[in-house]
């Protein structure tokens, strides 16, 4: 019989020779890495470096030019319509200020994907929604709530609830603890790292947060000019010759990762 356990897990989402533009722009440019299955992988890069691009083309939100992204070993641009529709459902995207619809409630934004792409019972849907509230640490009273009525540090919990409806396998974070507080900033990253620990998610978290990079990621990939400009671990990271590397790990705001 075959020993299935020396088999190698494919990536949960490889990007290869990715170019991707607007108009006569190119804003990445051949840029290749991999997220590895249940792994939290930080993304970093100049200001205007393309890591939001990046994270919507890999999510499938606009188009790449040329080059291929890879989901569990499966090039995207051999499915079929159908079976792309399907594999979406593989990620969940966390946009940076949360994009929960207004005019509903927490639990109502959470049901939203559900109805869209589960045949649910209205009654186990909410009873899934719920679930959900609670997967976050929002308290159940949040359920009826409406966004402007909650702070930050709930409006992006309740964003994560809705990005989890679907259960699933990757997550993409923009800028995830950009506009928290420190502490709450802390709690979510550890709330991160908790979910991808218990859910066996693979994590793609745009930061410029060094505190997230050290807490929660296990590897760190860093564009400049479109393309790779480095992937490691933190420590390899710090260790790099790349000035902008040096400028970014070893900055004056980089106190708390020294030692
Ligand atoms: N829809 C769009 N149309 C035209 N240009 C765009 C579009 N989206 C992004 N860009 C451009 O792509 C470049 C990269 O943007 P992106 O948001 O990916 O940068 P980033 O690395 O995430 O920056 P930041 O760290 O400041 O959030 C920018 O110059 C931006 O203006």
């Amino acid at each position: 019989m075959e020993n299935t356990s020396t088999l190698p897990v494919p990536a949960a989402m490889q990007v290869n020779d990715l170019v991707v533009g607007f108009g006569s722009t190119i804003i990445i440019n051949g840029l290749n890495f991999e997220l590895r299955s249940g792994e939290i992988l930080g993304l970093i890069g100049p200001s205007g470096s393309g890591k939001t691009v990046t994270m919507r083309a890999m999510a499938g939100l606009i188009p790449h030019r040329r080059g291929d992204i890879t989901v569990f070993g499966r090039p995207f641009s051999e499915l079929s319509v159908r079976e792309r529709e399907t594999i979406r459902r593989d990620w969940g995207v966390l946009f940076q200020q949360g994009a929960l619809f207004s005019s509903l409630n927490v639990l109502e934004n959470i049901e939203f994907p559900m109805r869209e792409h589960l045949d649910l019972s209205p009654k186990l849907r909410r009873e899934v929604a719920r679930m959900k509230i609670d997967l976050v640490g929002l308290p159940a009273s949040a359920a009826y709530t409406y966004p402007t009525q909650l702070s930050g540090g709930m409006i992006k919990r309740a964003a994560l609830a809705r990005s989890l409806a679907l259960d699933p396998k990757i997550l993409f974070l923009d800028e995830p603890t950009a506009g928290l507080d420190p502490i709450g900033a802390g709690k979510f990253d550890e709330l991160i790292v908790t979910l991808s620990n218990t859910l066996g998610l693979s994590v793609l978290m745009v930061t410029h947060d060094l505190d997230s990079l050290e807490v929660a990621c296990d590897r760190i990939v860093a564009l400049a000019n479109g393309k790779l400009l480095k992937a490691g671990t933190l420590s390899e990271m710090r260790a790099a010759s790349e000035p902008w590397l040096r400028d970014y790990f070893h900055g004056p705001r980089a106190h708390n990762l020294e030692g």
